[in-house]
């Protein structure tokens, strides 16, 4: 089993593409994430932020290009024009290092907010079942929603649903957290409670990339600023650089107009 270096960037994709039948979806995207990082991706819709999300925790394949996580491979190109994935338990092992929070929460409806986050310790990490229940009693605490321990989803506002997801992904202890577009569901008036815990997490040096339309967000919190367009990275770069940059005026200008 390979070792995780502490040199390993917790991210590296080199030459990533992915096709949807005859589109070309990912066209070529490199992208490296230190540990400790933050990485907003930015984009017009379409322009492959999500898929570039899902490829990097397997939820979908890609068709070219290499992916390795903390410096375990996902998949390998095989340098014939395809690439090679591990067996299955490889694979699920190198996943296990990323948790994945989504645009709509998607939490369990028929569990409630504990048993959400008890779930798949125990099930896939095989963590005892008191120790699961101490871990997601703390990260409950830790976003806020201690008191909503025993309340089923469907009791939550959006913006606490959000925050259990989080706690959620938390819960499987991942080294890197990847959001796609965690407030666009929203309410304004949530995203605050939302991008405060991002925030938190942000300063005790959780590894984060963060597909999203809150340019507060990315100005404030992100250490580097990914710009998609068409498949591909155009821009990557320190976001202080990127905000100060006249362009990125446009940029915003730009993605309002897509929104
Ligand atoms: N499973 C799929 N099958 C076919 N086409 C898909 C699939 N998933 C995504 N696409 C297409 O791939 C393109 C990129 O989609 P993707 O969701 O990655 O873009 P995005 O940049 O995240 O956009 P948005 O900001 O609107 O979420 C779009 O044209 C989309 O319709």
């Amino acid at each position: 089993m390979p070792e995780t270096s502490v040199d390993s960037p917790m991210i590296n994709a080199i030459g990533v593409h992915k096709r949807f039948g005859a589109l070309e979806v990912l066209r070529g995207v490199d992208l490296t994430v230190q540990r400790g990082e933050v990485v907003a991706v930015l984009g017009a819709s379409g322009s492959g932020k999500s898929t570039l999300l899902r490829c990097l925790n397997h939820l979908e394949t890609v068709d070219r290009g290499t992916i390795q996580i903390a410096g375990d491979t996902l998949v390998a190109d095989d340098g014939q024009g395809g690439v090679r994935y591990p067996a299955d338990a490889e694979v699920r092992r190198v996943c296990r290092h990323t948790g994945m929070v989504f645009q709509h929460f998607n939490l369990f409806p028929h569990l409630t907010v504990l048993q959400n986050l008890i779930e798949a310790p125990i099930t896939v990490k095989k963590m005892p079942r008191g120790e699961a229940t101490a871990l997601a009693e703390r990260l409950l605490a830790k976003v806020g929603l201690a008191d909503k321990r025993d309340a089923y989803p469907n009791r939550l506002s959006g913006g606490q649903k959000q925050r259990v997801a989080i706690a959620r992904a938390l819960a499987m202890q991942p080294e890197v957290l990847l959001f796609d577009e965690p407030t666009s569901a929203l309410d304004p008036e949530l995203t605050g409670e939302v991008l405060r815990t991002m925030r938190e997490l942000a300063q005790e040096r959780m590894t984060m990339l963060v597909v999203t339309h809150e340019m507060a967000f990315a100005r404030e919190v992100a250490h580097r600023v990914v710009f998609m367009d068409g498949g591909q990275i155009v821009e990557d770069r320190p976001a202080k650089d990127f905000f100060a940059d006249p362009r990125h005026e446009r940029a915003r200008a730009f993605l309002e107009h897509m929104l």
